[in-house]
């Protein structure tokens, strides 16, 4: 049994991790982190400026000068001995993202603190068989790190996220100034005591926590960075390429979504509908590629609807505790407030409610509980087939024939991931190569650490997980002098 995380354990909490020690900012300035299912905070960081990154990427570029040459085996070394102390730690990090976050125990333990150690594992397993030299044509290819990376991160996966970019910088020979999610921050914390505990060498990994404006802002214009890893909004992702652009820093984007689930007329209905419900409401709602919009044959809109709300009644909200809960609260006051005015704007543009609505779930005053909700009969212009809710909140869109099915899904400013359910799998594979979308899923196919993810369109561009992250954070240079007359 997971016991609830207290924040106690987290000594540094007001401190930064920077060139292999705690550190105090240079002024302090505290936020509280507040605990979703209560509204109360739960404890403070300390919140970074632009002359604490300075701090950081001085000692990222210190440590640039070995980190960038040591050799695989060093680096694996280093892998396996973060892994050592993340799986023993595991718990922990579990109970702490549930707190900071909201996910139930168990999610957050089997998915989300999984997720961090399933993506490290992963690319440890592409460090291991990854060709960074090539000779061909005369020539020595070779794949050297892209220098010292900022990273910026969410708070929906929060340790996804951190080791989908800390994992593949540290397996390339890059060194780091990681900014987590000031909402969700005790896991960054947590995973800084990890590296340190693992013998990371001083100055690889360095944390400063912050806000957008304080510290995401100075990292995305440091001239002693070369690239920047971003995960969040569009908003503030176009906002970091806009800053990036005058030191021509690299600018890897992992943005927004607002995916299109087609069910195809062959498919298994009932199943398809509430393995996409499922889909749509896990993590609250909150996940970037989530199936939010998912579309059916028009004549049976009826059927649909009724099977999605059939399948909503099945999702217990509850606190994070609650031994049944199945939908923890959403993050905060703000993401509460926007959800809550999406699902009222749906409502006066005329979908119809078929499950849920605004206002919190019976007997959950306090907490940023949403009432798990389903619109039928959404029109592909209405604001809740369009915008990103990131909320519990699923859209049910009628198509005529296959190919509207395929033009109302690539109808968005989003590419990140699509989903497709049918009967002839060739049919749906044919159907998944014309989605504009990074990420295809088909029948509920299970999900792998090494499946390339990132978006299309406004979705971002780049590649995270596995053999492709890594690759995102090198430079590739070319040697000539190889040739027979060399
Ligand atoms: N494509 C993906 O892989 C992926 C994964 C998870 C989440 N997301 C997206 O993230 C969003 C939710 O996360 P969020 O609310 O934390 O996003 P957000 O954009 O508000 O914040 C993300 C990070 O960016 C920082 N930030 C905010 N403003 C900034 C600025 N002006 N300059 C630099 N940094 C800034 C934040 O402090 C935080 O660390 C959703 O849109 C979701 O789709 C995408």
């Amino acid at each position: 049994m997971i016991l609830p995380f207290h924040p106690g354990r987290l000594p540094h909490a007001t401190q930064f991790y920077i060139d292999g020690a705690w550190v105090e900012p240079l002024a302090p300035r505290l936020l509280d982190v507040i605990d979703p299912a209560t509204e109360a905070p739960c404890t403070a960081i300390a919140l970074g400026s632009a002359g604490d990154v300075d701090r950081a990427v001085a000692a990222a570029r210190r440590a640039f000068a070995t980190w960038s040459v040591s050799t695989r085996a060093e680096r694996l070394d280093v892998f396996e001995r973060i892994l050592t102390v993340y799986r023993r730690r595991m718990d922990d990090m579990a109970a702490a993202i549930s707190l900071e976050m909201g996910a139930p125990l168990p999610m957050a333990r089997d998915a989300q603190a999984w997720a961090g150690m399933a993506h490290l594992e992963e690319t440890a397993r592409a460090l291991r068989d990854f060709t960074f030299d090539q000779q061909a044509d005369g020539m020595m290819i070779t794949r050297e790190p892209v220098g010292v990376v900022g990273l910026i991160t969410p708070w929906n996966w929060p340790m996804n996220q951190i080791a989908c970019k800390v994992g593949p910088a540290l397996a390339a020979g890059c060194t780091m100034v990681l900014k987590p999610s000031e909402v969700a921050p005790l896991s960054g914390l947590l995973f800084a005591e990890i590296l340190d505990e693992a013998g990371v060498p001083p100055g690889v990994f360095n944390l400063v926590n912050g806000d957008g404006p304080g510290v995401g802002e100075a990292i995305a214009r440091h001239p002693d960075i070369e690239m920047v890893s971003f995960t969040g909004s569009t908003r503030a992702g176009t906002i970091v390429a806009r800053l990036a652009a005058d030191t021509v820093k690299r600018v890897h984007q992992e943005l927004g979504g607002k995916s299109p689930n087609i069910i195809l007329p062959d498919a298994d209905f009932a199943d398809a509908v509430r393995r996409g419900v499922a889909g749509c409401f896990g993590n609250s709602g909150q996940s970037c590629d989530a199936p939010t919009r998912m579309l059916v044959p028009a004549a049976r809109m009826d059927e649909a609807m009724a099977l999605a709300a059939q399948a909503a009644a099945g999702f217990v909200v509850g606190p994070p505790d609650g031994a049944d809960t199945r939908l923890g609260p959403v993050v905060s006051q703000v993401q509460f407030d926007k959800i809550q005015r999406l699902i009222q704007t749906g409502i006066d543009e005329g979908a119809v409610l078929v499950a849920g609505g605004t206002g919190r779930p019976e007997g959950l005053p306090v907490g940023y509980y949403v009432r798990p909700t389903v619109f039928g009969r959404v029109t592909p212009d209405m604001t809740i087939a369009r915008e990103e809710i990131f909320g519990p909140v699923l859209s049910i869109v009628a198509y005529d024939d296959v190919e509207q099915a395929i033009a109302i899904a690539n109808d968005t400013q989003y590419g990140l991931a699509a989903y497709v359910q049918g009967g002839d799998l060739a049919q749906a594979r044919a159907v998944a190569r014309r989605l504009r979308a990074g990420n295809v899923n088909i029948n509920g196919a299970p999900w792998t650490v090494a499946a390339p993810f990132g978006g299309y369109k406004q979705s971002g561009n780049g590649r995270e997980c596995g053999e492709y992250g890594l690759t995102d954070f090198l430079e590739i240079k070319a040697i000539l002098g190889y040739g027979p007359d060399a």
